[in-house]
């Protein structure tokens, strides 16, 4: 009953659609009352061996007037409590979707992506059907329930009443404790079953790399494995069906053994009418729904509460990265200017102890381009991480033209900001939509030429339906390089004052690649840019090219500089350089 209380905010809010739910809820169980009852007085005018028409014609119109009132009573009822609960379902989903807009990197780190799916689905629903079949079951358990045994009593016989109702509350236990257990075998049962789809999905997906490693045997075995335990599992889901069922009629048949012995007995001693015995039996069929309803009442709450629960704790957690330290004063003209970095320290919040960024300090004026340049791991994307504020807390300081970004509103500061990442994300929609995704009404010629200054244009004019085609699942599959130069354009339609390329030329070949950066450096004349990378070409243009080993700077200048200084720069430049050449003679 905890979980009633813990949503006393929701239905405070829906108070008079859940009074008037719950009064149509204890009409339709007073309604209910009748049709048995007219039975039963129907069933004595039979036994008294004739049949006046009139009496008989008045009790069958109030049939079918219980009948239709009981309709229209049903219909409103489901419409105001079914309706709450999708309600309260929208607002839940709403509340956490929000959440997780409004979560950083840490969070994300922190929980699976499948779990906060199953958050935002699994609980949802449980916490939906407290406000729906919750607040159902509880209504009727008592109301249709309590009405139909006192309806017995004074219609029938209080001793019949209590002596045939004895096994009721068994079948209420019942649906309780299997219900539970029936309720669990088939969580589990789903569980195994997502888990044998995403199995199919990603065998299906990686089909190419499974055969050409030769895995599809073992993939296969794996597989079939898998199906072994999803049977298993389910048959745990038929056993405690097939326990739940019988039970069911067992219960409900001894009570109406008991009802016709010990009812008959009281029939032939004149204490009942055949009528009465006629409403008792009808009246039992009434009953056998609420006592379900009290058992399940108890798995619906419970389960509701601890989904709750989780929910409440996904809820509880606050984003680090806030505006909390942010002037609102400050706006896009006020961050026009150079970009500085002064950080002594930087390490990833799950290990604090391991430094992956000590001295990284530079100055980048509007219009100038750094770039970044190291082995695999060296702290590269790290330092851009770091400008796109996914992480705060580090000794030193970032700041543009003099202002600290941690001041800066985050609106303010990523509307400044286009990046595109390493790992590029697609939308399942249109080519035109994925690009236009910074900026959702750009005009056709703003995205066309975008699209041409990232060397896109001409592809997409080979596609199905060019700017309209779909990509993705649905879709035409882009090669890598088309989607990296995807992202570029949606990242230049946005135009920003600094631009972030993360290893996003690494699928295009050198040509494409020096056309996109010299169009770059022509559209970005007063902006800054910059280029993480391993192709060196991607970065010797650069005013400042920092070479990174082990999250520190050990080798800084120009393509020029850092030639003559013979360091590593040098020396990938030259096996680079090799590469190329070994390259084209054998392309040639
Ligand atoms: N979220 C994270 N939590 C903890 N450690 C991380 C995290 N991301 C990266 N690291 C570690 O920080 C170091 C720097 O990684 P980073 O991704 O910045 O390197 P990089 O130079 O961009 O590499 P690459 O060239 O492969 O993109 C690595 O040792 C990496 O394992």
């Amino acid at each position: 009953m905890n979980i009633f209380k813990k949503l006393g905010w929701f239905f405070k809010k829906e108070k008079r659609r859940y009074i008037s739910g719950i009064t149509f809820l204890i009409l339709t169980a007073f309604a209910n009352l009748v049709p048995p009852r007219v039975l039963g007085l129907m069933s004595d005018q039979l036994d008294k061996g004739y049949i006046s028409w009139s009496e008989y014609g008045i009790l069958i119109l109030i049939v079918i007037a219980a009948a239709i009132i009981l309709y229209m009573l049903r219909y409103f009822w489901r419409k105001q409590i079914w309706g709450g609960a999708a309600e309260l379902e929208r607002q839940m989903r709403s509340k956490l979707f929000e959440h997780f807009m409004r979560m950083d990197a840490t969070f994300y780190q922190r929980h699976r992506t499948g779990d906060l799916m199953a958050h935002a689905t699994n609980d949802v629903t449980a916490i939906q059907n407290v406000a729906g079949d919750g607040v159902l079951t509880l209504v009727d358990s008592l109301v249709t329930g309590g009405s139909t045994m006192v309806a017995m009593m004074i219609f029938v016989d209080w001793r019949l009443t209590i002596i045939a109702l004895l096994p009721l509350p068994f079948l209420a236990v019942g649906a309780w404790k299997l219900g539970d257990h029936l309720h669990n075998a088939f969580d589990k049962s789903q569980a195994a079953f997502s888990r044998l789809n995403n199995k199919t999905q990603e065998s299906v997906s990686g089909i190419k790399v499974l055969k050409t490693f030769g895995q599809g045997k073992q993939d296969t075995a794996a597989f079939d494995k898998m199906v072994d335990q999803t049977i298993e599992i389910n048959k745990k889901v038929f056993k405690w069906d097939a326990l739940f069922d019988p039970l069911g009629t067992l219960i409900i048949g001894l009570t109406y053994v008991i009802t016709i012995i010990y009812g008959g007995l009281l029939v032939t001693n004149h204490t009942l009418s055949v009528g009465q015995l006629v409403s008792f039996i009808a009246y039992i069929g009434n009953m056998v729904w609420p006592m379900f309803a009290i058992g399940y009442l108890f798995n619906i709450l419970e389960r509701g509460s601890a989904s709750y629960d989780r929910v409440e704790r996904l809820l509880y957690e606050k984003p680090q990265i806030t505006d909390e330290n942010a002037d609102f004063d400050i706006d896009k003209e006020d961050i026009k200017g150079d970009l500085d970095y002064q950080i002594d320290r930087f390490a990833y919040p799950d290990e604090p102890e391991l430094t992956v960024l000590k001295n990284i300090k530079f100055t980048l004026k509007p219009g100038q381009t750094l770039g970044l340049v190291g082995k695999v791991g060296s702290g590269k994307t790290t330092i851009i991480q770091l400008l796109l504020r996914e992480f705060d807390k580090y000794d030193g300081r970032i700041t543009l033209a003099g202002k600290d970004i941690r001041n800066i509103p985050l609106k303010v500061l990523l509307n400044e900001i286009s990046y595109v990442p390493q790992n590029n994300f697609l939308f399942s929609t249109t080519i035109k939509e994925n690009i236009a995704f910074s900026d959702i009404n750009a005009s056709d010629e703003k995205i066309i030429t975008a699209s041409k200054k990232s060397d896109l244009h001409d592809d997409i004019l080979q596609m199905p339906a060019d700017y309209n085609t779909l990509v993705g699942e649905n879709g035409v599959s882009l090669s890598g390089g088309q989607r990296q130069r995807m992202s570029i354009a949606r990242a230049l339609l946005k135009n920003s004052q600094i631009l972030i390329l993360d290893d996003a030329l690494s699928a295009v070949d050198a040509k494409t690649e020096t056309e996109i950066l010299s169009s770059l450096r022509k559209e970005r004349a007063n902006k800054t840019t910059l280029i993480a990378a391993h192709r060196l070409t991607s970065v010797m243009d650069a005013d400042l090219i920092l070479v990174l080993k082990d999250g520190q700077i050990v080798e800084r200048g120009t393509h020029e500089q850092l030639i003559a200084l013979n360091g590593w720069y040098a020396e990938m430049w030259r096996r680079q350089e090799l590469q190329n050449k070994v390259g084209e003679r054998l392309d040639g």
